[in-house]
């Protein structure tokens, strides 16, 4: 019987699961619609994000995670047994689970991810640590006595990270990710041009047009829809991407600080290591144009972003299930 190992990621903004063997089998927004007169869940993933703002107002959808943090167990488990069954229907033996999950959840956070999937048919579960998990899933060896600096820019949360030996030696998070910087298009959008723009819509201005650094872009612009705050109604207007960098560059500037923050606490041996390797960046919110340039220029360090930086921390929380079963140790968290 094939065997199926699962390794989670479980993010802000997506949920990625890697199949070991198989590949990434699911990616989809962690995201969950709720009936709020009833308490009735009526659809998880990408359903629910379809019908984000376009349902009766007693149906909304909710994130069960917010800036990096489980916000709400009950919903946390929902998804996670919703998405465990799903992967699971077309096998019949119970897969072993490893779950990704961001490393400032508290223990009864994290007991919540077990527990939804265990009672999803998992047979054990292990909690990976996301920087450990993304060294692995982008290819770096992280058995060796050298200091490596991960930083994972997700949806909530950029978690910045010195690994040696398979364990973590320093870490710490600021809350300074993908959605942040959507919020900060959307506020100067509405300060200087006077319209409200969405959330959708500023998230697609960050791809398209959105720099944290001058000169990386060439001169941009994109015609965005809102209301005007002025008149109420529906407008266009066009916006420009050097309008933008210098709010996304002051922005930025809070990550860049708490890396450096942890480069002067890192001991002296490991950090001429990481002079060496650089600093690498992954999640999706490191494909922001010109953070690893930021980044490089303030530390004096080179940056660089991961080969598959949106799918490695699933790929590694897989793969940390695969080492383990050869006998490897790694920092788990915990065995349930
Ligand atoms: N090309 C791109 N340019 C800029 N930002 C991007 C790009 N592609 C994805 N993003 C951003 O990446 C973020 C999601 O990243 P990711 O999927 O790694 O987060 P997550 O794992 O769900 O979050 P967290 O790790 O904080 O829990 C979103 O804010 C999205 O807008």
């Amino acid at each position: 019987m094939a065997n199926y190992d699962i390794g989670f990621d479980l993010g802000t903004t997506s949920i990625i699961i890697y199949v070991v063997g198989k590949g990434i089998v699911v990616k989809e927004p962690s995201v969950i619609a709720v009936n709020q007169k009833t308490g009735e869940v009526l659809a998880i993933g990408e359903k629910a994000q379809e019908m984000a703002g376009k349902t009766p107002a007693h149906i909304v959808a909710k994130r069960p995670l917010e800036n990096g943090v489980i916000s709400d167990i009950d919903m946390t488990e929902e998804v996670v047994k919703y998405f465990i069954r799903k992967v699971s229907s077309s096998y019949v033996v119970k897969p072993k689970v490893a779950i990704c999950v961001p490393s400032s959840v508290t223990n009864v956070e994290s007991r919540a991810a077990v527990n939804a999937a265990l009672s999803a048919g998992a047979r054990k579960i292990f909690l990976v640590e996301e920087p450990i998990a993304a060294a692995l899933g982008s290819g770096i060896d992280i058995s060796k006595p050298r200091g490596r600096m991960v930083v994972d820019v997700g949806g909530g949360t950029a978690d910045i990270a010195v690994i040696s030996l398979n364990d973590v030696v320093l870490s710490t998070s600021v809350k300074c990710a993908g959605t942040q910087f959507d919020e900060k298009i959307i506020n100067y959008v509405r300060l200087n041009r006077k319209v409200l723009i969405g959330e959708r819509t500023a998230e697609r201005v960050k791809k398209e047009i959105g720099a944290v650094m001058e000169g990386v872009l060439p001169e941009t612009e994109m015609e965005v829809k809102g209301r005007s705050l002025e008149t109420g109604l529906p407008v266009k207007i066009t916006v420009s991407s050097s309008e933008l960098t210098a709010t996304l560059n002051e922005f930025a500037m809070s990550m860049v600080t708490t890396i450096k923050g942890i480069l002067e606490k890192t001991p002296p041996e490991l950090v001429g290591d990481i002079w060496e390797d650089g600093i690498m960046l992954t999640g999706g919110g490191s494909l922001i144009k010109g953070l690893p340039e930021l980044i490089s220029k303030e530390t004096g360090v080179r940056c660089y972003v991961s080969e598959t930086p949106i799918d490695c921390v699933a790929i590694g929380t897989g793969m940390a299930l695969d080492l383990m079963e050869d006998g490897y140790s790694i920092n788990y968290d915990r065995d349930y």
